[in-house]
């Protein structure tokens, strides 16, 4: 059988709901994918994520293929047992990271030559390498090795690129052998609309279990963004998985859901916590504002998380002042509780087709305090 099965159960305008059947469980769609770069979403624990809501997390070839090595986690049972996480795994193709750690890297048709970052030993990584990386570690979802297009580029690189980037799908797809292991292409094509267009008609002409829209939330204007995904959604199978990648602030998720996208990944709930930058229903709120300092109420009334339930802005605030590791993990726990509970508000709007008026009142409620 299918490594993994999709079923859109409602549209409500291009917004989908959908449920996503995987070999560690099911997942109910749209939903946000808390980031777990080196096996770990940092802060938390396997229990608080499911706790949360969390369904599927990502984790990163690169940086596992660097550290601790994958043949290593083969050998103590795969990814699933190393990190204690029994529910889904995606792991993104290192494609983006090796771009974005690497000044020293260099692109050639046969794959990506770079120095580590942590040692600077030279490697190289193949599509190939990169889909036997992802069979090591035995996530449920893999992604073909690809290349992010930078931004800004030009007509002719954004074409050469989208082209290697498709060259290599194909190889991917070749070398992709782990029938519980689901592959999804990417798109790329930079801000061109032909590019794009083509880039999609050609990964489904391959035909992969889900495809994501790459190439985004790479330093572009948002009408980009948005153009982009409302130009791609539509070209891509409504009966398979749409996962953008690398998206986004709440605003964007909503906008992206709005589009027809299905799953999202994004840094921004974990790296902003650490940083003080707590999302909430009003907008973003900064625990370490003076305002804050004999604050008893919860970082946001409207969230029932335990963070909101137990602990006061002022507590929050001394935490974060004074470098303590609990200041991470507890607005850690808040941001993606409350990314989270958004997707759930959302599968609700769409379930109820009441997506459109759940848009409009999301936007406008929100300005930063
Ligand atoms: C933040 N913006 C952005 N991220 C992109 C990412 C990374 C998505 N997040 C992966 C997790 C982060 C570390 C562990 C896995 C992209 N990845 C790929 N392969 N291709 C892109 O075009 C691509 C494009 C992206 N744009
Ligand atoms: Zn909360």
């Amino acid at each position: 059988m299918a490594a993994i099965q999709f079923r859109l159960l409602k549209q409500d305008g291009a917004a989908r709901l959908g449920s996503l059947t995987t070999p560690h469980g099911l997942i109910e769609t749209p939903i946000f994918m808390p980031v777990g770069t080196q096996a770990t979403v940092k802060a938390m624990t396997p229990e608080e994520l499911d706790a949360i809501g969390a369904r599927i997390i990502l984790a990163n070839t690169y940086h596992l293929y660097i550290r601790p090595g994958h043949e290593l986690i083969r050998r103590l049972g795969g990814l699933h047992r190393f990190m204690h996480w029994d529910r889904p795994i995606l792991t993104d193709s290192g494609g983006f990271q090796v771009f974005s750690l690497n000044e020293l890297r260099k692109i050639t048709e046969e794959g990506v030559r770079f120095q580590s970052h942590l040692d600077g030993s030279y490697h190289t990584i193949r599509p190939e390498d990169a889909v036997a990386i992802q069979e090591a570690l035995g996530s449920d979802i893999a992604m073909c090795f690809d290349e992010c297009t930078p931004y800004p580029a030009t007509h002719d690189y954004a074409r050469r690129s989208m082209e290697l980037t498709t060259r290599w799908a194909r190889r991917c797809k070749d070398a992709h052998s782990r029938g519980d292991q689901a592959l999804f292409g990417i798109v790329q094509g930079g801000m061109y609309r032909d590019l794009r267009e083509r880039s999609a008609a050609e990964l489904v002409e391959i035909g992969f279990d889900g495809y994501a829209v790459g190439g985004l939330s790479v330093g572009e204007e948002k009408e980009h963004m948005y153009g982009v995904m409302e130009w791609t959604a539509p070209l891509l199978p409504a009966d398979q998985p749409r996962y953008v990648m690398g998206i986004g602030t709440p605003e964007d998720l909503v906008e992206a859901v709005w589009r027809g996208f299905d799953m999202f990944d994004c840094v921004m709930p974990t790296r902003n916590a650490r940083n003080g930058m707590l999302f909430t229903s009003f907008g973003r709120l900064n625990i370490k504002g003076a305002a804050y300092a004999e604050d008893q109420g919860p970082v946001d009334p409207a969230c029932g998380c335990y963070v909101c339930r137990n602990y006061s802005r002022a507590y929050l605030r001394h935490l974060y002042r004074s470098g303590e590791i609990l200041a991470s993990r507890l607005n850690t726990y808040h941001n993606l509780a409350y990314y989270l509970d958004l997707m759930a508000q959302i599968r609700a709007a769409i379930a109820e087709g009441k997506f459109d008026s759940f848009r409009r009142e999301f936007h406008g409620r929100r300005e930063t305090q």
